[in-house]
């Protein structure tokens, strides 16, 4: 069975025009997955005891993870001037002095995108322009965490946060209609978000927290991915379980079976939780043993992070000075 990716059709195009046998192709699919839960478990232990890089080699798989973080806010008190300093961190994301030390400052060291609530999207537009950067500007949308507004409101909370110039918006899944079974209804939901995104990547957050099961989340994955996803993303970072490894097997397998059934690549973003350099590593790990090469790029891997990066910058700090920072020495951390 093929089933085509959305992304391949004109995105003009209304997503209920998407022909019935992508309908009946979900239902089918769905309907036949079923997860091994200890080879999965298994798995998970084996990449998180796998070594990992150390020294020079260490470093430059951390900055690596840099250019894959979508550097994040999402607090109810953010205001312009902290979506501000956001910004300017995504621009330079270590110090200088110290990419100069490894040869890296002129190599345009960013993160991959900074990501935000609706409401902030203008103050980040506004602050990278003057600052003459092209990140992209990606916001969280549809009733994040948790998706409880009527799909109108959500429909249009994607469409204000594209008109505002976010490039990627991170939507969040109905849970309901998947712990009720309703994957059909899910996938025509999505259809509708990916249509109001219009040129907008489109993230889909699973909320693997309250999914129950790794069978849901492989059939989550599935469905977010024929209706048109760019990538799937693990959590909100608010759900009580976030990025954990045994579920991202579930959901890299997902696309790695996808890819095998359709040719169509879709991207990854663990979200949640992810907070030390170490962590970083074994996510890149991850990538690199499950899909290859090509996943370990942010065009195919994120990493959603809002604190992520002070950890890696102290690391980067000890590789070039052999003493970790003090607090002061890394202020924007
Ligand atoms: O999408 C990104 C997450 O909300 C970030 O979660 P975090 O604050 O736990 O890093």
């Amino acid at each position: 069975m093929t089933t085509p990716h959305l992304s391949n059709f004109d995105k003009n195009k209304p997503a209920l025009d998407v022909p019935k046998l992508y309908t009946r192709g979900v239902k089918l699919w769905v309907s036949k997955v079923r997860v091994n839960t200890q080879a999965v478990l298994k798995r998970a232990q084996h990449i998180q005891g796998r070594k990992l890089a150390k020294k020079q080699w260490q470093a430059a798989w951390l900055l690596k993870a840099v250019t894959c973080i979508d550097l994040t806010t999402l607090a109810g008190d953010d205001t312009p001037s902290n979506v501000h300093r956001l910004c300017l961190k995504a621009i330079q994301p270590v110090r200088y002095d110290l990419l100069k030390s490894m040869d890296m400052h002129d190599k345009g060291v960013t993160t991959a995108a900074v990501c935000v609530y609706p409401s902030r999207v203008a103050d980040a537009v506004k602050s990278l322009k003057a600052a003459n950067s092209s990140l992209p500007v990606a916001s969280v949308a549809t009733g994040f965490p948790a998706g409880q507004t009527p799909l109108k409101t959500r429909l249009e909370e994607v469409r204000m946060a594209v008109v505002d110039g976010a490039t990627e918006i991170d939507i969040v899944i109905n849970r309901t209609l998947a712990l009720t079974g309703q994957w059909e209804a899910m996938y025509d939901e999505i259809c509708q978000f990916r249509e109001a995104c219009g040129d907008a990547h489109m993230k889909t957050i699973l909320a693997i927290g309250e999914l129950g099961t790794f069978t849901n989340v492989y059939k989550a994955s599935l469905v977010a991915m024929m209706a048109g996803s760019d990538f799937i993303k693990t959590s909100t970072g608010k759900e009580a379980v976030n990025a954990t490894y045994p579920v991202a097997i579930v959901m890299v397998r997902a696309i790695r079976d996808y890819f095998l059934c359709t040719g169509h690549k879709v991207g990854f973003k663990p979200a949640g939780g992810i907070r030390t350099a170490k962590e970083a590593l074994v996510w890149l790990t991850l990538m690199k043993e499950e899909l290859g090469d090509d996943w370990l790029h942010p065009h195919l891997f994120r990493l959603g992070a809002s604190s992520l990066l002070a950890d890696i910058e102290r690391q980067i700090y000890h590789y070039v000075t052999g003493q970790y920072a003090a607090f002061h020495e890394l202020p924007m951390a």
